[in-house]
């Protein structure tokens, strides 16, 4: 049933060792022949951490979809167990100069092209979802979650600030009094509760239930004249990708001076320690 697996083995050059997560292409693009919906699938183990090649490839496929006319695109990992652990924080962690802009530029465009994409966008979320993890994930028009899982906003936790439009995509979703606190409190929500709040929009009991339920949303467009949804989409959404677009530079310029500061620079250091101790026990 798959028209095509774009799925090509693409060899990448990087001088920095750490961020060498593998020399193959992070994501794959598989175009359902029947219905027309592309199933984007972040493949980067061992927890789809938002690196500048993962989020690259992100923003390839994106580009790749939109290019085919495909009829919808549904977002989901590879992983049993983790949509995306969010941003790679050894990318921001004593960080390289030149890769720290790469990586917040292209989350940028990736943020663009997600949130500002003609073609329907669902997330089957079949794993935890922190951070840019549910960035992504409110980035698209419609969330399946599998249960038993947490997503949410949890920058304050980590000592540092989600950037204006990681806010608009999560009050894009959820009512503004509820978004306010989770952000100040960085709350990661279960399945039950992400349900509760409208951050999601079905629970599904297994990843292919979650992908059919993402290509039900998507189908339910079928009678509806593609170029007057995606442009009303548009319209709805224009204000905030303006903001980014047009402060895209200042936006940049902020994060540098934030992710170097000592006292970010520390948290983030012993975030990470702490998450290794963990998965050492
Ligand atoms: C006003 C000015 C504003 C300007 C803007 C300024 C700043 C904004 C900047 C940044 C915004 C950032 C948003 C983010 O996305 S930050 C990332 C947040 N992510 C998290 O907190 C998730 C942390 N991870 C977890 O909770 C768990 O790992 C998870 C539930 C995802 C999975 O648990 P599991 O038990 O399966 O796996 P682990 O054993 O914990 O992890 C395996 C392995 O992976 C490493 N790892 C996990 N997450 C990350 C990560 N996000 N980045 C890098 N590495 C990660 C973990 O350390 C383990 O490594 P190892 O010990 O096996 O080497």
């Amino acid at each position: 049933m798959l028209r095509s697996t774009i799925s090509s083995l693409v060899p990448r050059a990087t001088s920095v060792a750490r961020h060498m997560s593998n020399a193959a292409k992070l994501t794959t693009v598989e175009i359902n022949d029947v219905t027309g919906i592309a199933t984007l699938t972040m493949n980067r183990p061992p927890v789809n951490g938002l690196n500048l090649e993962l989020l690259t490839d992100l923003n390839n496929s994106i580009q790749e979809i939109e290019d085919n006319k495909s009829r919808g695109l549904i977002l989901t990992s590879s992983n049993p167990t983790i949509f995306s652990a969010g941003l790679d924080i050894l990318e921001m962690y004593k960080p390289d100069k030149e890769r720290l802009k790469a990586f917040w530029t292209t989350l940028q465009d990736v943020w663009l092209a997600l949130y500002g994409s003609a073609v329907p966008t669902a997330a089957a979320i079949n794993g935890h979802s922190p951070a840019g993890g549910c960035l992504l994930a409110t980035s698209c028009e419609y969330r399946v979650m599998l249960p038993k899982f947490t997503i949410g906003l949890n920058e304050t936790k980590l000592g540092i600030v989600a950037p204006k439009w990681f806010m608009s995509s999560f009050l894009s979703v959820l009512p503004r009094r509820v978004a306010e606190r989770a952000l100040n409190q960085g709350r990661m929500f279960t399945t039950d509760e992400a349900l509760r709040n409208g951050l999601i929009d079905e629970v599904a009991n297994s990843k292919e239930e979650a992908l059919a339920k993402c290509a039900e949303f998507i189908g339910s467009f079928s009678k509806v004249n593609p170029l007057a949804r995606s442009l009303t989409k548009q319209q709805l959404r224009a204000a905030e990708l303006s903001e980014l677009e047009n402060e895209r530079a200042q936006d940049l310029e902020k994060f540098i001076f934030f992710v170097n500061q000592p006292a970010v620079q520390k948290g983030l250091g012993i975030y990470l320690e702490n998450l290794k101790k963990k998965s050492k026990n």
